[in-house]
């Protein structure tokens, strides 16, 4: 059973390519590109859009890497482009502060999309409220739902909720859900939260079932689903929007993105702004298989590199660790560890 939407639509579809794309793209998206691709996102029919630095607003750090240019220019650049769409922002508490979610409004973004791990959702509380009072739309993000049973999800939900989120996202951050396990997760939010607020779904492509796991996830209950166009985003990318859109109105659910259009920006607007094709390869694979956030790909292998050790061990060791963001630092403890374990060898 798919839970209506609105009149048109059954789910509401939301690009991240130029949000968890960022990951992808080391957070050096241009006002050019950004344009570019809000304008063939848009001309489409996908009606949000999230613009950020891959970790959120504040995001630009030593930690998690520099933006190219201002996330804040980048909202404004993708404001003034979209005629129908809305444009959404990611913040982490912690990460951004609550002045950045001011400016964001200020700059025309609508939609405040507040992230925490899934057991830490009491951290985004006064931020929930903040954005409710200026006016936004508010989305919650659990994220590395994968790490979590379902009624732990519920529960931290529940906190979203009762604190202003208008929809709750299980977030499989890593990848790591396979088809029940992300229904099981939602079925239990809808439960818990009712018509408080929405259910959402954000999935990646590390094990190759992002577009499965997002039905999967709307026939449970989740109206909103996230996705890249071109699976542009972290890891092996997120669940590929232009193939999402063609399985939907196989399955007869209404997204009002037009395919063909959103197969050409694919194509000729969003792959030209890659630096590269997202790949699910040994390193992607493995992060599903282990549970390891996405955007730790590209932190890994600049540390394997440097420290001469394989990606792939170096995040299977993470996934044991069960590194939560915001431990990018460890990688290079992991790195050091496998370096010695060789030496000795
Ligand atoms: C660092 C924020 C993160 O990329 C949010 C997200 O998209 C996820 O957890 O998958
Ligand atoms: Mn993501």
């Amino acid at each position: 059973m798919v839970r209506t939407f609105s009149g048109d639509r059954d789910i509401r579809v939301t690009d991240t390519s130029l949000r968890d794309g960022s990951h992808h793209k080391r957070h050096q998206f241009t006002v050019r590109e950004v344009r570019d691709i809000v304008s063939a996102l848009d001309g489409s029919g996908v009606p949000v859009i999230e613009v950020a630095h891959g970790d959120g607003l504040g995001g630009s750090s030593f930690n998690y890497g520099f933006s190219g240019t201002p996330e804040q220019e980048l909202i404004i650049a993708a404001v003034e482009t979209a005629v129908h769409a809305r444009i959404a922002f990611l913040m982490l508490p912690g990460v951004g502060v609550t002045d950045d979610i001011r400016i964001a409004r200020d700059n025309g973004a609508s939609l405040c999309r507040i992230a925490t791990h899934c057991t830490e959702a009491d951290v985004a509380v006064q931020h929930f409220g903040l954005a409710r009072d200026q006016g936004l739309e508010t989305v919650g993000f659990l994220m590395m739902s994968h790490s979590q049973p379902p009624d732990v999800l519920a529960r931290q939900a529940r906190v979203m909720v009762d604190a202003g989120c208008q929809c709750v996202y299980v977030v499989d951050s890593a990848g790591a859900l396979v088809l029940e396990q992300v229904s099981d997760r939602v079925s239990a939010i809808v439960a818990e939260i009712g018509d408080d607020a929405q259910v959402g779904f954000h999935g990646h492509e590390n094990l190759g079932v992002g577009v499965a796991n997002s039905i999967a996830a709307a026939r449970t209950g989740a109206v909103q689903i996230d996705g890249s166009t071109r699976r542009f985003g972290a890891g092996a990318g997120n669940t590929p929007i232009e193939a999402l859109v063609g399985v939907c109105d196989k399955l007869g659910v209404r997204t009002g993105v037009d395919f063909y259009a959103i197969a050409d920006a694919a194509e000729d607007v969003v792959r030209p702004a890659m630096p590269e094709e997202c790949l699910l390869d040994r390193s992607a694979l493995v992060m599903g298989y282990a549970g390891v956030y996405s955007s730790f790909l590209k932190h890994a292998a600049r540390q394997a590199e440097r420290y001469q050790v394989s990606a792939a061990d170096l995040l299977a060791r993470a996934g044991q660790r069960r590194l939560v963001g915001g431990q990018e630092d460890q990688l290079i403890d992991i790195a050091l560890e496998l370096q010695r374990e060789a030496a000795l060898a």
